[in-house]
């Protein structure tokens, strides 16, 4: 299995290479050159199938058989024997036909561990094969980085620098990046947006002589295996409510692109998916696209779901070159008119975008009557992003037997002042995080300037290296 750029000018590469590579030479994202599919039967065997042997059968097929299976099958246990229930990504049914989808079951609370966790022991993996090293560094509106930093605390053979936005994060989040005391991982501030943050990454990426200089590697969803090990629970869940014999409907609370294209490409692998409904904050732009036919970006608002404070939806790329029947050239000039005008037109993908998706944004106002209406009907205590998806469903989808299944991407504990703005209660953090709260911060502040976040990540990886001799 080859690997190929959405932008068509940079070398397809093999799987191992690819989780290595972050984004590809030409500024584009990998995508596989073909899309694997899974049989109606296989699919069927995943009802009450542990979560790790499902993500074995979904991810082997990514890999073009790089990596045999008895070893993706260890790292797939290792990686999920430290959720906290034993469905790993359990279902819980709050109406007749509607159910909440909890991904917020690993280490640091949000659905970023489901594939932060498998991803980290691949990389070593790889890296260990080849007696290479690598520098991770990354760009978070909030989860990914405390995610990222938890899968390779410790580890000898990468150093990880992740880039927030200064004060646009939950203490909670914030805390989840700064408190951790191993020498191989750094949380930098940055004076600007998420957006911001994500530019720099990129503009690392395609600065080529450091990228080589520092083995640069990512972690965000421009990595593809971040998406295959998404595409996991989207079969569990379904197989569960009854697929392959019956399609079911997502709704995705959505940000960069990274988690809805998933399920995207789980429906391309065979999962027979009703709706697949985009949900957003105010921070609408994607729901906008889907309506109005043209991306067109706006400033950026700060929410109560702020990790969905995002204006440039990096997957959002894959799906467009998918949708164009992988015409490159047509994304090279879509992503350029974004880059000069902030804008592009969909033109005739829009309405493939309009068949592929359902998308609609919620208020500040409707988020805080989601999240009440929600605990009162069903007892149910739904965070921020996961009440977008709750308002999105009600808007999109109609009560005629399809089951709604709605991604619930964190855990409220993680946005306790949100939570008891609109609650009047703080939902207690689990236990094993006590501690977190009144653990020394360690943050380095920057401008939003390419020069300083390249000067910090080669300073703080050198430090970490001479230290270690
Ligand atoms: C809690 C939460 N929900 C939703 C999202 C949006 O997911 P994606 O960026 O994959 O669209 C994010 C961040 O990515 C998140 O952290
Ligand atoms: N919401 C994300 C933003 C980065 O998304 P990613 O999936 O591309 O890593 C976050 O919490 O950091």
């Amino acid at each position: 299995m080859n690997y190929i750029s959405t932008r068509g000018e940079a070398p397809p590469l093999g799987f191992e290479d690819v989780v290595l590579a972050g984004l590809a030479r030409d500024g584009g994202l990998y995508v596989p050159q073909a899309w694997p599919t899974l049989s109606p039967e296989t699919i069927a065997s995943f009802a009450g199938m542990p979560f790790a042997d499902v993500a074995v059968e979904v991810i082997y097929p990514f890999t073009g058989g790089s990596i045999p299976r008895d070893e993706l099958r260890s790292m797939a246990a290792e990686a999920y024997a430290g959720f906290d229930d034993p469905a790993v990504t359990p279902l819980v049914q709050i109406g007749p036909n509607r159910y909440i989808l909890e991904l917020f079951h690993g280490p640091t609370l949000a659905f970023k561990d489901v594939a932060m966790q498998f991803l980290g022991r691949l990389m070593d993996r790889v890296l260990a094969a080849r007696g290479q090293r690598a520098t991770i560094v990354g760009a978070t509106s909030g989860d990914t980085g405390g995610a990222a930093i938890e899968a390779f605390r410790g580890s000898p053979r990468v150093d990880v620098a992740i880039l927030f936005p200064e004060g646009r994060v939950s203490d909670v989040q914030r805390r989840m990046m700064t408190t951790p005391t191993e020498d191989n991982v750094h949380a930098i501030s940055v004076r600007g947006t998420f957006d911001d943050c994500q530019a720099l990454v990129k503009a690392m990426f395609n600065d080529h002589g450091f990228r080589d200089r520092v083995s640069l590697a990512g972690v965000n969803s421009i990595n593809w295996a971040r998406i295959a090990a998404q595409v996991t629970y989207y079969f569990v869940a379904g197989a569960a409510l009854g697929a392959p014999r019956r399609a079911i409907s997502f709704v995705v609370p959505t940000g960069n692109f990274g988690d809805i294209f998933a399920g995207y490409v789980a429906k391309r692998m065979g999962l027979p998916i009703d709706k697949l409904v985009i949900a957003s904050n105010v921070n609408d732009i994607l729901p906008r696209t889907l309506h109005d036919g043209a991306y067109e970006m706006r400033e950026v608002v700060a929410t109560s779901s702020p990790s969905m404070d995002i204006q440039i939806s990096s997957n959002f790329e894959r799906y467009l070159f998918e949708a164009s029947g992988r015409d490159a050239p047509l994304i090279r000039a879509k992503m350029r008119a974004l880059k000069e005008t902030n804008s592009f037109d969909l033109g005739s993908l829009g309405e493939a975008m309009r068949n592929d998706f359902a998308a609609a944004a919620a208020s500040e106002a409707d988020v805080v009557e989601a999240i009440l209406r929600t605990r009162a009907q069903s007892g149910y205590l739904a965070d921020p992003h996961t009440a977008c998806a709750i308002v999105a469903a009600d808007r999109t989808l109609d009560d005629n037997g399809t089951p709604q299944v709605i991604l619930s991407t964190a855990h409220p504990a993680k946005f306790p002042d949100a939570m008891q703005a609109i609650t009047g209660e703080r939902p207690a953090l689990p236990a094993r995080l006590d501690g977190l709260l009144s653990a020394k911060e360690r943050i380095t502040t920057i401008d939003n300037d390419i020069g300083a976040a390249e000067g910090i990540v080669e300073k703080l990886t050198r430090a970490v290296l001479e230290q270690r001799g």
